[in-house]
């Protein structure tokens, strides 16, 4: 089903998922207090961007005015601003914090690299335990987050009205959910990914993985030390300030070994996993926008500017992920924004039923459900991914171990 194309704004993609999305979303669709979506807002804040003081303040949660976390997150996610355009951008930096960002950046590509070599097969992947199960305590929560707990509630109504948080608050959430409450960290993963504007899966399973200690075998552990030192006020101002659950260390952060996977040895076919590294050339008369890339430096739609760009909501996925409105409205903003410059239509339904018969350009993305959809619709012309180190073979039983195999400057 062809949907209409809402006119620029947050205003008019609240009113287009209300009436078209609403069905698949898990609340009422609004948009978030805090981003917007397209082009148009990533490019501004890529031009405000600016680093001084991020290694010493990327850490610190409240007051927001302290906080140094570049809130590039959700535009990384759909590409509307790359890896590369990041890494050049923060060039003159001082020296510790352009180093302390590019590592930043770099985890992000870490992430990709792992699901795409997970998901080489077309499979859903990084759902088990990379190398470890998480600590059990000894009596599990019933509240995993306890909304009487200050520091819980206030993140959490950060990540439902915004649908973004600092990295330090994900920790905070993620290891309280997992090693102090004993939930199954898949289950908060998907509590995250539902809300987070910029979840990805890659992102988002890694970083869970590594928290609650599945990725590495050592687990973070979550006490109220770490809200006194990074948003003191919370603790201040929390009922439970006399009694904190949270007040010592964990009991036992012990995690118990789980079954290597050889991929974390090796890639049999690096080839496989990063995609087409030239393209081709070929007759198209639309590029499939994926949501891996909706910017205009994606290289399917800079390669073809004179067709349109179709973007098809993926009904069965959506209904089965029920996601907040706000992100559905992020993407709305983003093609609606688009759609300024040049064509743009808007589907929903199944994508390889939406855009059967067409001979499309897209941009090969690093991840399961675009090998099985492009398996489907045999796309024309297929773009390489805008990797920031393209991947190769090596090892990756952990961060360090891989970028040992990446070189030092990324791939052009
Ligand atoms: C439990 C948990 C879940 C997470 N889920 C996601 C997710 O779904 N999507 C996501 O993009 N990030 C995720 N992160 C990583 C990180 O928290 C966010 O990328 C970061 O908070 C985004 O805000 P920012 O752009 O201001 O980050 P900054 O600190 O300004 O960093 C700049 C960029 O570096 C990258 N980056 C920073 N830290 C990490 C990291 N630990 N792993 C991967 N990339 C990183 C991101 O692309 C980020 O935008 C998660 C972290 C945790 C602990």
């Amino acid at each position: 089903m062809q949907l209409p194309v809402p006119a620029p704004g947050p205003d008019a993609a609240v009113a287009f998922v209300r009436e078209h999305l609403a069905d698949l979303a898990c609340d009422t669709p609004a948009a978030s207090r805090s981003f917007r979506g397209g082009q148009t807002a990533a490019d501004a804040a890529l031009a405000a961007l600016d680093v001084t003081g991020y290694a010493g303040r990327r850490n610190q949660v409240l007051p927001e005015s302290r906080r140094g976390a570049s809130r590039m997150s959700p535009y990384i996610r759909y590409q509307l601003v790359g890896l590369p355009a990041l890494w050049d951008h923060v060039a003159d930096a001082p020296a510790n914090d352009r180093r302390k960002y590019r590592d930043e950046l770099t985890w992000q590509e870490f992430t990709r690299h792992l699901y795409a070599r997970f998901g080489r097969d077309g499979e859903p992947a990084l759902r088990e335990e990379l190398r470890a199960h998480p600590p059990s305590p000894p009596e599990p929560w019933d509240e995993p987050w306890p909304r009487d707990m200050a520091c819980m509630d206030a993140t959490l109504e950060e990540l439902h009205t915004d649908g973004w948080l600092v990295n330090q608050t994900r920790m905070w959430l993620a290891s309280q959910w997992t090693v102090r409450a004993g939930a199954r960290w898949r289950d908060g993963e998907e509590a995250f990914f539902t809300h987070l504007l910029d979840g990805s899966r890659a992102a988002n399973r890694l970083n869970w993985q590594w928290t609650t200690g599945a990725g590495n075998g050592k687990a973070y552990a979550f006490s109220r030390w770490q809200v006194q030192k990074r948003a003191p006020s919370l603790c201040r101002g929390c009922a439970l300030r006399d009694a904190c659950p949270v007040a010592s260390w964990p009991a036992d952060e012990r995690t118990t070994r789980a079954p290597i996977s050889d991929l974390l040895r090796g890639d049999p076919d690096p080839a496989v996993t990063a995609g087409p590294e030239s393209s081709p050339s070929g007759e198209v008369d639309a590029v499939w926008l994926t949501a891996e890339s909706l910017g205009d430096a994606d290289p399917a739609l800079a390669a073809h500017p004179d067709v349109p760009a179709v973007f098809c909501f993926d009904e069965p996925l959506l209904r089965r992920l029920t996601l907040s409105g706000k992100r559905l409205v992020f993407l709305a903003e983003t093609l609606a924004d688009l759609a300024t410059r040049r064509p743009v239509e808007i589907h929903r339904g199944r994508v390889a039923d939406e855009l059967a018969g067409r001979r499309l350009a897209v941009t090969f993305a690093p991840v399961p459900g675009f090998r099985r959809r492009a398996a489907e619709l045999e796309p024309a012309v297929v773009h390489p991914y805008p990797w920031l180190f393209r991947p190769r073979a090596g090892r990756m039983q952990s961060f360090t171990a891989w970028r040992k195999g990446m070189p030092a400057q990324p791939d052009r």
